[in-house]
């Protein structure tokens, strides 16, 4: 099998795999402040509770150490038992204290970012889908563009993950610092012991963390492989093929002989974390060991006290866990920041593709059509030599039904998405009502045109709803919805499904149904009709229809002739007759124009292709036709 591209989740994996420690270490404060500005953004009040009681709970940790302290010089001092306690009292409320506000503020810490974490999610993702969602269609023709987007979007979800773990980052080291700060005020020295104490085990942690990530990336190719393996076997779309084909086999072979070596390297992998923590077990055993000898030599010395030695071992262990969760939350944040790195990168870039609208056209309505004109009009696609579309004149006034026929690829499906506001021309200028397009405001003029694709959508809504996306702005009410229904020959079909309009055209969906392909055109074409738009471009409308709903269908857009305009994109020459003006297209150029009559008259390119067609007809009718029954 050929290589798989990177997967947008995998970023940050690849990303901390190929970092060493000082990298990873270098990059954390710029990480941490962009999570803290993100989550500042998404809620002021929530990131100041955060910050002000992990703070506090670091102030607390050391107080408490502090209080013990006092508590162990107080009960370790001479004397009757009654007195020791008595006096190490206040030092105990005040170790109580502590630890009851460190508590509080944790559950502080907890429930505002309980509030925070839907508020930041929400701030970002809505973000991206502001973004998304207003870009040019040309954006999506940029290789990149797709897979940028999907990154983005894990971008998103990571947001969340920054910003929890750079808290929680700040938490574990605010613990340490605390810790660091008592042991200096108790006894400077013991501040190394703490150091000998703690780093093995830390070193050895971030190893294990590094060995996991580096095996998972240099297993990504295999896994991109299990996942295509995953789709092929457990999809719909496959199902058919997989099975009349009889591939089962094949791919069950493939999915053994990946499974294979993907447990031979995970259980490679567990040997080796297992050696890398043992040895930072081992190390750091005998690291606390010697700080436990250190501390008994400068007791026995009369170097610190009693207490100060007691309060060094609870020290160390407190040291120890917020060090655990601080080596943690280090490749947390590391990780969770590539993918956020993905989300703001992309919504830089993306940010290019926005609409460029001339000064002052928001707000200026075009007004009802009356005249579009298309002059000069080119456009090339990025990556390819020829332009689609090459420098196209013609003008279509109100009330006409025009069409554009021409070959595959001939450029037609691009010249109406132009006409269409869809795509901008790389060159010349299409006007409406003699001001181009740019110049109007993009809203009021996209409200004026309706357009059924030929890769329409099948949204995974009721069946009303799927007609009702085509004039959103105005109330959906039914009697319009089966009004635009009738016109797209789609009512009768629609009222046999199990519940009628109400039927839910997504099969993801408990009693959700799917359409025939002929059936999810009529939808399209009733949606494209239910605006009764001034401008209404129909690609392809009729491809997969029966012979009676697309006689129907043309009638229904002949019904607009002389009231609105149409652009009819279609290869059932037939159906072009009535047009006002056929322009042919040929290569991305505008060849022949005129009425049916007149481009058969001329014996051109359209006459070629109209006899064509109508010779299959011809054919069928002389060698298979019954002959008509006579009467
Ligand atoms: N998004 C795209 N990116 C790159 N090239 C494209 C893209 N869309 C279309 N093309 C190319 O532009 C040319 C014109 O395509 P277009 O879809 O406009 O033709 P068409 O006349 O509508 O074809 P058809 O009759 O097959 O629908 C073709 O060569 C096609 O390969």
């Amino acid at each position: 099998m050929p290589e798989l591209r990177t997967m947008y989740w995998e970023t940050g994996m690849q990303a901390r795999s190929e970092a060493g420690l000082f990298t990873v270490f270098a990059e954390l404060p710029r990480l941490v402040w962009t999570a803290v500005r993100t989550s500042w953004r998404a809620d002021r009040l929530r990131t100041s509770v955060v910050a002000a009681a992990t703070l506090g709970g670091g102030a607390m940790a050391a107080f408490g150490l502090l209080a013990t302290q006092r508590v162990l010089v107080e009960l370790f001092a001479g004397g009757p038992t009654t007195e020791k306690v008595l006096a190490a009292t206040p030092a105990l409320a005040v170790l109580a204290g502590a630890t009851a506000l460190r508590a509080g503020m944790g559950i502080a810490t907890g429930y505002a970012q309980n509030g925070l974490t839907p508020r930041v999610s929400r701030e970002v993702e809505r973000g991206l889908f502001e973004m998304s969602t207003a870009v040019r269609l040309e954006a999506f023709d940029a290789d990149a563009f797709a897979d940028d987007m999907e990154r983005a979007s894990r971008g998103t979800e990571s947001t969340v993950d920054l910003v929890e773990s750079s808290m929680n980052l700040l938490a574990g080291l605010a613990g340490l610092l605390a810790v660091a700060v008592a042991v200096v005020v108790i006894h400077p020295l013991l501040l190394l012991a703490l150091l000998v104490a703690t780093l093995p085990k830390a070193w050895a942690s971030l190893r294990a963390g590094h060995l996991r990530y580096r095996t998972y990336t240099a297993g990504s190719v295999r896994r991109r492989r299990l996942w295509l393996l995953h789709r092929l076997m457990a999809e719909r779309d496959s199902a058919p093929e997989l099975r009349s084909y009889g591939l089962r086999r094949f791919l069950l072979d493939q999915y053994d002989r990946v499974m294979e070596v993907e447990t031979d390297i995970e259980l490679a992998l567990a040997r080796r974390v297992t050696t890398t923590t043992t040895v930072g077990a081992v190390i750091g055993g005998i690291a606390t060991a010697v700080v436990y000898l250190l501390l008994g030599l400068l007791l026995v010395d009369g170097q610190i006290p009693l207490a100060a030695a007691a309060t060094c071992v609870v020290a160390v262990q407190a040291a120890q866990r917020s060090l655990a969760v601080t080596t943690f939350q280090v490749d947390r944040v590391y990780t969770e920041g590539q993918h956020f790195g993905d989300y703001a990168g992309f919504m830089t870039r993306a940010a290019d593709y926005l609409p460029d609208p001339a000064p002052g056209a928001a707000g200026t309505d075009p007004g009802p059509l009356r005249e579009l004109a298309v002059r000069e009009v080119s456009l090339r696609y990025p990556d390819r030599g020829v332009p689609a579309v090459d420098r196209v004149t013609l003008t279509i006034t109100a009330g006409q039904t025009v069409a554009f026929v021409g070959e595959n690829g001939s450029g037609k499906t691009t010249l109406a998405a132009m006409i269409a506001t869809l795509r901008a021309p790389t060159e010349g200028v299409i006007c409406w009502n003699g001001r181009p397009l740019p110049e109007w405001d993009l809203d009021r003029l996209r409200a004026r045109i309706a357009v059924v694709t030929q890769e329409y959508h099948k949204w995974p809504f009721t069946a009303a709803t799927n007609i009702a996306v085509g004039d959103v702005e105005s109330e959906a009410r039914q009697d319009r919805i089966e009004a635009a229904a009738a016109r797209a020959v789609a009512h009768d079909m629609i009222q046999e499904l199990p519940d009628g309009y109400e039927t839910l055209l997504d099969r993801t969906f408990a009693r959700g149904q799917d359409l025939s392909g002929g059936q999810w055109q009529r939808i399209t074409a009733a949606r494209g009709f239910l605006r009764d738009a001034e401008l209404l471009v129909m690609d392809e409308p009729s491809s997969a229809l029966d012979p009676r709903a697309e006689d129907a269908l043309f009638q229904a857009i002949r019904d607009r002739q002389g009231r609105a305009t149409t652009i009819l994109i279609t290869h059932r020459l037939a159906n072009v007759r009535h047009a006002d003006r056929i322009f042919v297209l040929h290569d991305g150029a505008l060849v022949e124009a005129g009425s049916h009559a007149e481009l058969v008259a001329a014996g051109g390119r359209y006459a070629e292709l109209f006899a064509l067609q109508a010779a299959g007809y011809h054919g069928a009718h002389d060698e298979d036709a019954p002959a008509p029954r006579q009467r």
